[in-house]
């Protein structure tokens, strides 16, 4: 019935957005994942302590005199430094410093290093994967007062700024000059730059302008010994030699402290549009996405889907309405371009097509940026609702895009009543999907019937086990199943080149003693 709806509207639809005006609109941070306590990594994984020196009176005195009034040593202060977002993991450091300067990262660190004392660099702390806080007793390394914008240059759309500056001030600060940041994603609102381009962070924004490896011209690096590291450059062509930054760009923190970032900046798109559609099967998400990439060409800007769990939670956690009706599948279509006629109209034709040929069922459209911020909350705050579900497994996936979902399938047959709830949805234009799967509590047992069945899955298809989200802790004992033993070998020397005494982020990205996890 809906679509016989849209069907008669025609172009009239294509201007309406029947999303619900009461909608909250999108939250400027992430969602709180609520209070649960949470078990200490070190006991749960059973993880073995490197030798690294313990921390010491004298410790803290030195860093009281180099940064007066930006240490943090009391037990309630730390403790946020060192819980993750999502409450899966936690650390037990004891002090959090927070350097304002290039200058002052290089002195921590030399300290540390001489020290031997394991440093744990954290941006906004929004990562999913328990790479952003510390494992045992590592010093955190804030960049939160990191924050300032060093320059914008409008012809060359070029921004260099401060490692920590929050990605959605920056945002905000470039849509002033007629630009956008080339990088959006959901944690937008406590993310710093620094961590995203130290994670590799994609987003939502990768179909139109790829990755953090091409829109990253140069970067500021602090080695753990305390060099600094000058790459910061902003030319669009530099191939002087091997080109170091690559190396730092999602090396989660674990071969220097990222200080400082430049970044290419694209213009401010004029005309934006939304659609939020209904498909009955996975098959006709696929269809669609191949119809609407040969109908809108170059002003695509992104592909997302949604399975109907994912918007089941959405409703239920959060009190979002979907404003389409009830659908297996959903998928969100996003245009950019220069002029709003040109643009609205090879959507329209792309949705009556798509309507005719029965690959959507129904759908709306919006073409103001209110109603574009309620569409896009029902994709970007599908995170936040999981967290109220109960404890979340991640699993954050690149496959072949027509396989995209078998592995949902075959997750939720594999596990049947022993989870919760088996979602998927992601970044489709990617081949990126995220697995999520809920349960009312953390346990071993369901731990491993989802690994490393995910990971071998992934495996047999050419995939990959962190498309995005990184290894951090959680996931670097299975490199193994997206990378060949070289290439890790490989990582691992640089790791002991750049950080002989492995001091940064240790625990994270690359495996080390196997670990058993507690029963
Ligand atoms: O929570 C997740 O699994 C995905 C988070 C993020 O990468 C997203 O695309 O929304
Ligand atoms: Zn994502």
């Amino acid at each position: 019935m809906a679509s016989a709806v849209l069907w008669r509207r025609g172009a009239a639809w294509l201007r309406s957005c029947r999303g619900n005006p009461e909608l909250p609109g999108v939250p400027r941070a992430r969602g709180c994942a609520g209070s649960r306590e949470v078990v200490p990594t070190c006991e749960r994984y059973a993880v073995r302590r490197l030798p690294f020196a313990q921390l010491a009176d004298g410790d803290v005195a030195f860093f009281k005199r180099l940064m007066p009034g930006r240490v943090i040593t009391g037990e309630e202060e730390v403790k946020p430094f060192n819980v993750d977002w999502l409450k899966s993991v936690r650390g037990c450091s004891q002090l959090v410093l927070k350097p304002q300067t290039t200058a002052e990262v290089s002195q921590i660190l030399r300290y540390c290093y001489e020290r031997n004392l394991a440093v744990n660099p954290q941006g906004g702390n929004t990562g999913l994967v328990g790479g952003s806080v510390p494992v045992f007793d590592e010093i955190i390394l804030s960049t939160a007062l990191m924050n300032q914008i060093i320059s914008f240059d409008k012809v060359s759309g070029i921004l260099v700024c401060q490692a920590g500056c929050v990605l959605e001030r920056l945002s905000e600060y470039l849509e002033e000059q007629g630009f956008i940041m080339p990088l959006d994603l959901g944690a937008k609102g406590s993310c710093h730059i620094g961590g995203n381009v130290a994670t590799n962070a994609g987003g939502l924004r990768l179909l139109r302008y790829g990755s953090l490896r091409g829109t990253v011209l140069g970067l500021e690096v602090v080695l753990a010994d305390g060099s600094a590291l000058d790459c910061l450059t902003s030319l669009r062509k530099d191939n002087t030699g091997y080109d170091l930054k690559q190396l730092f760009i999602g090396s989660e923190g674990t071969l220097g402290v990222i200080t400082a970032v430049s970044i290419l900046c694209p213009q401010k798109p004029k005309a934006v549009n939304v659609a939020f559609l209904g498909c009955q099967s996975f098959a006709k998400v696929l269809e669609t996405f191949t119809t609407c990439r040969a109908m809108l060409g170059e002003i695509l800007s992104a592909y997302e889907f949604m399975d109907e769990k994912c918007m089941e939670l959405v409703e239920t956690h959060l009190k979002l309405s979907s404003p389409v009706a009830d659908s297996p599948f959903y998928v969100l279509i996003e245009t950019s371009g220069s002029n709003s006629t040109h643009d609205e109209e090879k959507l329209n034709n792309f949705l009556e097509r798509a309507m005719a040929s029965g690959l959507v069922t129904d759908g709306t459209v919006a073409t103001d940026t209110k109603k574009i911020k309620v569409l896009w909350s029902l994709r970007e705050r599908i995170t936040e609702a999981l967290t109220h579900d109960g404890y979340v497994y991640k699993y954050d996936i690149s496959l072949p895009v027509g396989k995209l979902y078998d592995l949902v399938t075959d997750m939720r047959a594999r596990l049947g009543q022993s989870a919760k709830n088996v979602v998927g949805y992601g970044h489709l234009g990617d081949g990126n999907l995220h697995l999520n799967i809920t349960a009312e509590s953390y346990s071993h047992s369901l731990l491993d019937a989802i690994e490393p069945f995910v990971y071998e899955w992934t495996a047999r298809c050419s995939g990959s086990i962190s498309a995005e989200h990184g290894l951090g802790f959680k996931k670097r004992h299975f490199i193994q199943y997206s990378k060949p033993h070289e290439a890790v070998l490989l990582m691992q020397q640089f790791k002991a080149m750049l950080d002989p005494k492995g001091i940064l982020n240790p625990y994270k990205t690359l495996p080390s003693s196997p670990e058993r996890r507690m029963c």
